[in-house]
């Protein structure tokens, strides 16, 4: 055995400066800011979680009933070291009138815990950004280095907040508010503290777009149709996935760029358009990197291969072209 003990190196060591500082927020306790200007794509945040529970039958995309785990949860904080305790202790606790005195473990995981996977994680120093309906960075969990990302989705001045969303966001204000119960406060972010009209245009955007996505679900794979009526139909998709990004962008949807993007080279390469069919895919892939500059994921080195693909359907048109 070796005879000294390997320590981690001290946290000052790891990686680029911190970007970011946390400080009151009117209104919102602790928020977290940032120290420079950020441009799309600088990570702001790269945390591994200190505590981390797979619960049983945990369905992604639905609200687990956290009071069903707090055996669970209790077991794996009493096996954190005492400053992971202190540090887990001191998040924020939105305690509920369901609440019971010392329930505030499962109060703080409810009121700070992100969706990691099939697994739900404590990211303490994550866990103080606030949440906007129209945040200005988006997450990334990276399985391959257990850590979760968080990185600008948009140009962010020195000094601004930085937001994120705690929820999905294609839902109108209401049902949205409804999701941020949970963490005990109304949100009075851009989207949700617009005037009526604007309101109710801005609710009608993001359910024509949660719609749109449910209907291009499933055409992700490129097949070119052969009959009049299907390359019609093909045709009006090309069109109606164009509109669907246009869509996104004026909302600021930063989290479903990709898809959107992705939704649209599909679409461009089943009208064999393969140069506008290409231009999406590279953008999605690009789009990918942002947060995944070295392609470890599945769904970045997809995109890859298909901007790949389409070069190549590109490349085969234009010689075709010319023979
Ligand atoms: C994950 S914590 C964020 C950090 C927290 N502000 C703190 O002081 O530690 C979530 C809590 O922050 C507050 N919060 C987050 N976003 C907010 C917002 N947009 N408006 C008001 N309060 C907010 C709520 O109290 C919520 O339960």
């Amino acid at each position: 055995s070796l005879p000294w003990t390997l320590r981690a190196p001290p946290a000052s060591c790891l990686g680029p400066p911190q970007l970011w500082e946390a400080r009151p927020s009117p209104g919102k306790g602790i928020g977290v800011y940032a120290t420079r200007d950020l441009v799309p794509g600088d990570i702001v945040l790269s945390e591994p979680p200190i505590l981390s529970l797979t619960p049983p039958q945990f369905t992604d995309g639905v609200a687990y009933p956290l009071n069903d785990i707090s055996q669970i949860l209790q077991s794996a904080f009493d096996a954190l070291p005492p400053q992971d305790q202190a540090e887990v202790m001191s998040l924020h606790a939105h305690m509920t009138t369901a609440d019971k005195p010392g329930d505030e473990l499962v109060s703080i995981l409810r009121s700070n815990a992100y969706i990691t996977g099939s697994s739900l994680g404590l990211f303490p120093k994550g866990a103080r950004i606030n949440h906007s309906c129209r945040p200005n960075t988006s997450q990334y969990w990276n399985s391959y280095t257990g850590r979760r990302i968080v990185y600008a989705n948009r140009h962010i001045e020195q000094g601004e907040e930085i937001f994120a969303t705690y929820i999905p966001l294609l839902y109108p204000h209401e049902a949205r508010q409804r999701r941020l119960d949970q963490y005990g406060f109304k949100c009075t972010c851009s989207a949700c503290a617009l005037q009526e009209a604007s309101r109710k245009a801005s609710d009608h955007r993001r359910q024509e777009l949660a719609r749109a996505f449910a209907a291009f679900e499933s055409h992700v794979t490129i097949s070119v149709p052969q009959s009049v009526m299907g390359k019609r139909k093909a045709r009006d998709n090309a069109e109606a996935s164009a509109q669907l990004v246009r869509q996104i962008e004026e909302e600021s949807l930063a989290d479903y760029y990709i898809k959107a993007y992705h939704i649209a080279a599909i679409a461009y390469a089943k009208v064999e358009e393969w140069e506008t069919a290409t231009l999406w895919a590279n953008k999605a892939f690009e789009t990918s990197r942002l947060a995944d500059p070295h392609a470890q994921s599945t769904g970045t080195r997809e995109l890859q291969t298909l901007t790949g693909y389409l070069i190549n359907k590109w490349n085969e048109a234009l010689r075709d072209r010319h023979t």
